[in-house]
């Protein structure tokens, strides 16, 4: 060890009572370990063991049993000791030689001058001398002296006083023990747990199907008990709500806005001489009569004073090229448009005078397959039910019928909106059936429906007709309508340029054939030379 000079004053006095050999020299390096150690008040003094510094573990190791062992901890809580770790790394245990036990307060004494002039230790070591060494070695021995016992006896006193040494050390370890009581609280990582239930919530979310009831009841209201004026709100509000809500209830949007604007509720009904289309029940009311219809969007006419008669039992088909017509008439008939003038009557009730009486007998598959698409399939079905006054135990049943009928069981649980057009389709077409109306208003019901699906679409409607049912249904599909419907009507610009059954209608023609007679023929298609081109 180098000389440390600052005890060098206290010990002269007493210097040679005891005197141990002395200690050979220590490395620079190593010394300055040691009292780098002495600075972080380490155990630097207590007598190097064999193993060096891990001998110097050692003996805390046994000071830290006895101490009460401590609660368990979480690894990731435990706190790091910062004291260990550089003490494995001391390096001055293999050189440093045998010490005397040096009571505390002496070492105390000693590393605090050694702590004040740190740079002063290299220079002795530069020049070993041995008196140098001499002088460190008494100073524990004689620093005990001035203590009442002055006999060397009472040496080992110092032993026990060691003690002292190992008292304050568990005294910062008794620090750290309730360091990591604190963070037992912490440990309560149940935390993950509650983050863990929050994942059975999207269940919930597709279960949804008791929600049907509390969504349908309110609006039922305005609907079932509204007259000619309520239409107004629904207008105002949500273009799905209002198309979903005419079809089923009063009114129809232009006698909302009319009523809106303080204008007449309907049309005057303008004279009108019936052409029986097709054969029907003498004396009794035709399921569908139009007379003199007529529906302009600015200047454009879309349909022109039309006069059709549809027998109750009918499967009639209404065709014509794009733009002629069609899906305006099926509006006007279903009582989403208000025809400029002209009546519609359902089964001889005025829709105009009594659309409430004459909607309650008719079943529409709109154009546009807008409707409430967030709901499920199974929620819509009981919407369109319990909106036609159904009971909802009947609703149930019929959907369930009509959903395996159509092949939708197994979609009836999904929003709407993820259905394909197809799929839509024949969900709203169930909805048009699901009150068992007397009149069924399709536009386009074949449109993107595959075949098989349209083979059962087909099979119903057909039975539906066979049992006294009537069907009007727009479609371009002229194969179709010449196999399966009894009448037809050809419109073409707003106006019907034939009408009758199929066989009058196309005459020695196919359908298909007579279609574009009546239509015009083919557009010109000369000038697209440049198609052929290829930009590439
Ligand atoms: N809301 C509207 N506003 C303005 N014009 C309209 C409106 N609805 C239809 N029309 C016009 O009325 C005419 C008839 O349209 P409609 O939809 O009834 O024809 P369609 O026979 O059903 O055609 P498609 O076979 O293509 O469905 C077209 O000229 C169309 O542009």
């Amino acid at each position: 060890m180098p000389p440390r000079p600052q005890p060098e004053t206290d010990l002269a006095p007493d210097r040679g009572s005891a005197v141990p050999p002395p200690p050979p020299a220590v490395p620079a390096a190593e010394a300055a370990a040691a009292r780098a150690d002495a600075a972080d008040g380490r155990d630097t003094m207590s007598p190097p063991s064999p193993s060096g510094a891990q001998g110097a573990d050692s003996a805390v190791a046994e000071r830290i049993d006895d101490i009460p062992p401590k609660p368990p901890l979480p690894a990731a809580s435990r706190p790091p000791r910062k004291k260990r770790a550089p003490r494995k790394n001391a390096p001055a245990a293999p050189a440093v030689p045998d010490k005397p036990e040096i009571p505390a307060a002496v070492a105390a004494a000693s590393y605090q001058g050694a702590a004040q002039e740190p740079m002063a230790t290299p220079e002795p070591l530069v020049a070993p001398e041995p008196e140098a060494f001499v002088e460190p070695a008494p100073e524990p021995e004689q620093v005990i002296l001035p203590e009442p016992d002055p006999a060397p006896v009472v040496e080992p006193e110092p032993a026990s006083e060691p003690e002292p040494e190992s008292e304050p050390e568990p005294e910062p370890e008794p620090v750290v023990e309730p360091e990591p009581e604190p963070e037992p609280v912490v440990e309560p990582e149940p935390e993950p747990e509650p983050v863990v239930v929050p994942e059975p919530e999207p269940e919930p979310v597709v279960v949804p199907e008791p929600e049907p009831e509390p969504v349908i009841e309110p609006e039922p209201e305005p609907v079932m008990d509204a007259d000619a004026e309520t239409f107004k709100e629904p207008e105002r509000s949500d273009v799905e709500a209002s198309d979903l809500e005419l079809l089923l209830g009063d009114g129809d949007a232009d006698d909302a806005e009319a009523v809106a604007e303080g204008g007449e509720p309907a049309a005057v009904p303008a004279p009108w001489h019936p052409p029986h289309d097709i054969a029907g029940n003498a004396g009794e009311a035709p399921a569908l009569r139009l007379r003199g219809v007529t529906k302009s969007f600015g200047q454009t006419r879309a349909v022109d004073a039309v006069d059709l008669e549809i027998p109750a039992g009918s499967f009639y088909g209404l065709v014509g090229p794009n733009g002629a017509g069609k899906t305006t008439t099926l509006s006007m008939i279903a009582g989403l448009l208000r025809p400029d003038s002209g009546t519609v009557e359902i089964a001889g009730v005025d829709l105009g005078r009594d659309p409430r009486g004459a909607k309650a007998q008719m079943g529409v598959l709109p154009d546009r397959l807008r409707t409430f698409d967030r709901l499920s399939g199974r929620q819509l079905l009981h919407y369109y039910g319990v909106l036609r006054g159904l009971r909802p135990a009947v609703v149930a049943e019929r959907a369930a019928d009509l959903a395996r009928a159509f092949d939708l069981t197994s979609a009836l649980g999904r929003p709407v909106s993820d259905y394909s057009a197809g799929m839509t389709k024949k969900l709203l077409l169930a909805g048009a059936m699901i009150h068992a109306p007397r009149l069924l208003v399709l536009d386009e019901p074949f449109e993107a429906v595959d075949p098989v699906s349209s083979g059962v679409i087909l099979e119903i409607l057909s039975t539906y007709v066979a049992s006294g049912g009537t069907v009007i249904l727009s479609s371009h599909g002229m194969d179709l309508v010449e196999r399966v419907c009894d009448g037809v009507a050809v419109i073409v610009a707003g106006q019907v340029l034939a009408r009758g059954t199929v066989d009058e209608v196309r005459g020695d023609h196919t359908l298909a054939e007579r279609f574009v007679q009546l239509a015009g023929g083919r557009s010109d298609v000369e000038g697209l030379e440049w198609l052929h081109t290829y930009s590439d």
